[in-house]
């Protein structure tokens, strides 16, 4: 994976990232036949980068190859952070080719998680902005921690750019339109509270959060799998459809905007933000 790396990312990149190139990044595990864990393992932010994306999409597949299993739990190895969303660094200052493949991998997991066969519960146990929040919206059954401090939501205004158009669809499908429309412009990070106030998420617990997600997990995975599978085709089929006759014309509009100059140094500008605290 290195060898992938342009001769300026190996000079500049940070330790931590390097020894990021030699991990998993994500861990399976089975606590029962019918049940998978999947854990996000990407310190120090489980951010999605193209390769962390790509292999969550691999690590789905395999879970879903084996026809026992029924549910997926989705958690953070990390004890605050659920993700913080894409990998900024991957938007900052990119190649075109990279930028493009890049955003295909998160298409692809997006249309991965939101139409797997197995039923989806994620493990929400700390922060979960933007690309975070996405991956939670993808899950069938949303369970977050109580915890007051934690944030859920799409901040994309706040770096100056924009939730793709299939994002949006998926917000307002979740929460409604009106909800959608504030919480997208202002770039709202919402509290547990408010996120169960506004059907974010299903269901607040103390932590562990996991605990309570494996309990989920038993009863969505004790549903037929035939009817289940049906219904979520039923909801969840149209907009899964129209991602996919669309996905160029999305690269296109996400490398129009992402390269442009304005953005560019509003990107630049965040990250800096994110590393002086
Ligand atoms: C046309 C446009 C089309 C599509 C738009 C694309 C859609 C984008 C959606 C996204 O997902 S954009 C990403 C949005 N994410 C965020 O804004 C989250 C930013 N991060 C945070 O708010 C915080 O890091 C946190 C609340 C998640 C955790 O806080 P804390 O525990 O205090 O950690 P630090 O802030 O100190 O972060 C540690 C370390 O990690 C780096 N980092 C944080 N988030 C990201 C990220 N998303 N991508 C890359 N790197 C990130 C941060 O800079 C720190 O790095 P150091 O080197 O300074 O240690």
């Amino acid at each position: 994976m290195l060898s992938r790396l342009s001769p300026l990312a190996q000079r500049t990149i940070s330790p931590r990232l390097l020894s990021n190139a030699q991990r998993t990044l994500v861990n399976i595990s089975y606590p029962s036949p019918k049940i998978a864990v999947l854990e996000l393992d990407r310190p120090p932010v489980n951010s999605l980068s193209l390769e962390m994306s790509a292999k969550i999409v691999e690590s789905i597949k395999e879970i879903e190859s084996n026809p026992e299993v029924q549910a997926m739990v989705l958690k953070s190895s990390n004890p605050k952070i659920f993700s913080a969303g894409l990998d900024i660094t991957e938007m900052n200052r990119p190649t075109v080719a990279r930028l493009e493949d890049f955003w295909r991998n998160i298409q692809t997991l997006f249309l991965t998680l939101y139409s797997t066969r197995l039923s989806t519960i994620a493990s929400i146990d700390g922060h979960s902005p933007a690309g975070g929040c996405l991956l939670a919206m993808s899950c069938d059954y949303r369970i977050m921690s109580a915890t007051p401090s934690y944030k859920i939501g799409l901040n994309e205004t706040k770096l100056g750019i924009a939730a793709p158009y299939w994002l949006k669809d998926l917000f307002v499908t979740t929460i409604g339109y009106r909800e959608a429309e504030v919480g997208l412009a202002l770039g709202k990070l919402y509290s547990p509270k408010e996120a169960l106030e506004i059907k974010l998420v299903d269901e607040l617990v103390d932590s562990p959060v996991i605990d309570v997600a494996l309990k989920r997990a038993d009863e969505w995975a004790s549903i037929p799998e035939k009817g289940r599978v049906a219904s979520k085709v039923m909801l969840r089929g149209a907009m899964i459809q129209d991602l996919e006759e669309k996905r160029e014309m999305d690269v296109g509009w996400f490398r129009d905007f992402i390269m442009e100059e304005g953005v560019q140094k509003g990107i630049e500008g965040y990250l800096k933000n994110l590393s002086k605290k």
